[in-house]
């Protein structure tokens, strides 16, 4: 997870409208993929860390809670994480937004995969800026 704050850091303040998130994919020890939410927001941490690897079984470190819904539509995170075969998903910070919410961890609960979260939450939601994020969200001037 420090890790993942880290690879999320180097885009910190240049993912406006969205949070900026950390993902690494890890198994057996062995990083298969890292990504960072790429500036202006798109495409995903999780989007990006997944393309082009096997993530079956693996283990994904994400620093905010998998969206459960897309603004545009498209397949969200949790279900692109389920669709890899991703074995189990460790959360920092949960998201307050509509589009996750609960809702990207209840689908990877629902889909059978164990779903951890608070790993390292103070540190990632300092370090990311998250408060920022969440007043966003509730209508407040960040
Ligand atoms: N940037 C980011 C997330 N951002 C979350 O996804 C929501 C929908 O984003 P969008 O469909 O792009 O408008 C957005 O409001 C925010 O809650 N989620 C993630 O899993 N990974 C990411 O890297």
């Amino acid at each position: 997870m420090r890790r993942a704050i880290a690879v999320a850091r180097a885009n910190l303040g240049k993912t406006a409208p969205n949070p900026v998130v950390g993902c690494v994919i890890v198994r057996d020890g062995v990083i298969l993929a890292e990504a960072a939410t790429a500036p202006g927001g798109r495409p995903h941490a999780e989007e990006q860390a997944l393309r082009g690897i096997d993530a079956s079984g693996a283990t994904a470190y994400v620093t905010l809670e998998p969206c459960g819904e897309r603004s545009s539509g498209a397949a969200s995170c949790s279900l692109l994480l389920v669709k890899a075969g991703i074995g189990r998903v460790v959360i920092a910070c949960e998201d307050p937004s509509p589009y996750a919410a609960g809702q990207g961890s209840e689908r990877l609960t629902a889909a059978g995969v164990p779903v951890e979260i608070g790993l390292l939450a103070d540190e990632a939601f300092a370090t990311l800026h998250y408060q920022a994020w969440k007043d966003a969200v509730n209508g407040h001037q960040p």
